[in-house]
């Protein structure tokens, strides 16, 4: 049932990449990058997504603002049939990882942040560049960045264009995908903390791609764990976070480096070796190559996510009981 409050509402949803060989490029398999993923995002929230790397986060952000097509599935913009490209340009806007990748370096500050209003034709002339100017003071950009390019900024101060490019649209939905990743751990919370400010002054939604679970654990309401593809736990950020529940999630937090010495996790072994090939998953639990806990009949356990204390969800697991 999607949630009353919900921006944007998936209903298992699958991407999947072709993978193509040979001169003419034959379609040889797929990879199942995101498989049967359900979630409402709720209007003003943050919702975290965590995993390990090639677990399908930044394909399902992708998925989200149409940059994938969406092979299985539903993702319904607040109630309606899923809006085009050009709709969700509004609605949905992404802030990546590299902002110097993301920001053409022969254009000046006030033309990269002004493009979206140039291309929806919002606003012209000297009506556009005071909006780009209040842009940049929302941003706490001072107002000599206008004629500057992207190189003559710092990196702190390129991400803090790259989201006010993205807020010159006025987007419900911001996906941040790895955002504050490449930045130092003092500009990583000045932009944690703007992006705190704004989500509350426009009521905001974030979807918030993240390796950092510590940052997780500050920033976000909720958070999803994926694994190959799957969520494995999701709730609210603090429970899953200090008392995960599913073998992964567990796992998962015991390997990160800066576990809050709270967590109770004791005596959780670490992850070791790789993610499997997307290309070819286990059968049943996803996890259970590589689970500390795994039983025979993981192989054959339908996922399926089933409810946990505090209305929290996790993949059903053989270990904890669920059948
Ligand atoms: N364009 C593509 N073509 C084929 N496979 C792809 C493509 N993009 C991603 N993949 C594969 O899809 C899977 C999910 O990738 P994705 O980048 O979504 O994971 P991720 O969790 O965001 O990883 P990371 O944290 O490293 O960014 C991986 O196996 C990846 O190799």
């Amino acid at each position: 049932m999607p949630d009353a409050q919900a921006l944007f509402s998936l209903h298992d949803v699958s991407v999947r990449y072709p993978i193509r060989r040979g001169f003419f490029q034959r379609v040889v398999g797929h990879v199942g990058a995101v498989d049967g993923v359900s979630f409402d995002l709720r209007r003003g929230e943050t919702m975290a997504l965590v995993g390990e790397s090639g677990c399908g986060k930044s394909t399902l952000g992708r998925a989200i603002l149409r940059l994938e097509q969406v092979a299985d599935g539903t993702i319904k913009a607040t109630g309606k049939p899923a809006a085009t490209r050009k709709d969700l340009a509004r609605k949905a806007q992404v802030v990546f990882q590299d902002p110097l990748g993301s920001l053409d370096p022969r254009w000046t500050i006030g033309n990269l942040i002004g493009e979206g209003i140039d291309v929806h034709g919002t606003a012209r002339g000297a009506e556009r560049d005071s909006i780009v100017r209040d842009l940049l003071k929302q941003v706490e950009l001072p107002a000599s960045a206008f004629h500057k390019f992207p190189h003559q900024l710092s990196g702190g101060q390129q991400q803090r264009v790259a989201i006010a490019r993205a807020l010159a649209m006025r987007p419900e939905l911001i996906v941040l995908d790895e955002a504050t990743s490449a930045l130092d751990v003092s500009v990583q919370a000045q932009i944690l903390n703007l992006l705190k400010d704004l989500q509350a002054e426009y009521n905001l939604t974030y979807l918030f791609i993240s390796h950092d679970l510590t940052v997780v654990g500050q920033f976000a309401d909720r958070v999803a764990v994926m694994y190959l593809g799957r969520i494995m736990e999701m709730g609210d950020a603090a429970d899953v976070l200090s008392a995960p529940r599913h073998p992964y999630t567990r796992a998962l937090l015991a390997s990160s480096l800066k576990v809050d010495p709270d967590m109770r996790i004791d005596r959780v072994p670490l992850l070791t070796g790789d993610v499997p090939s997307p290309r070819n998953p286990p059968s049943g639990c996803r996890f259970r190559t590589r689970c500390p806990q795994a039983q025979a009949g993981c192989a054959e356990l339908r996922h399926r996510m089933v409810p946990a204390p505090n209305g929290r969800e996790t993949a059903a697991c053989l270990a904890n009981g669920d059948l």
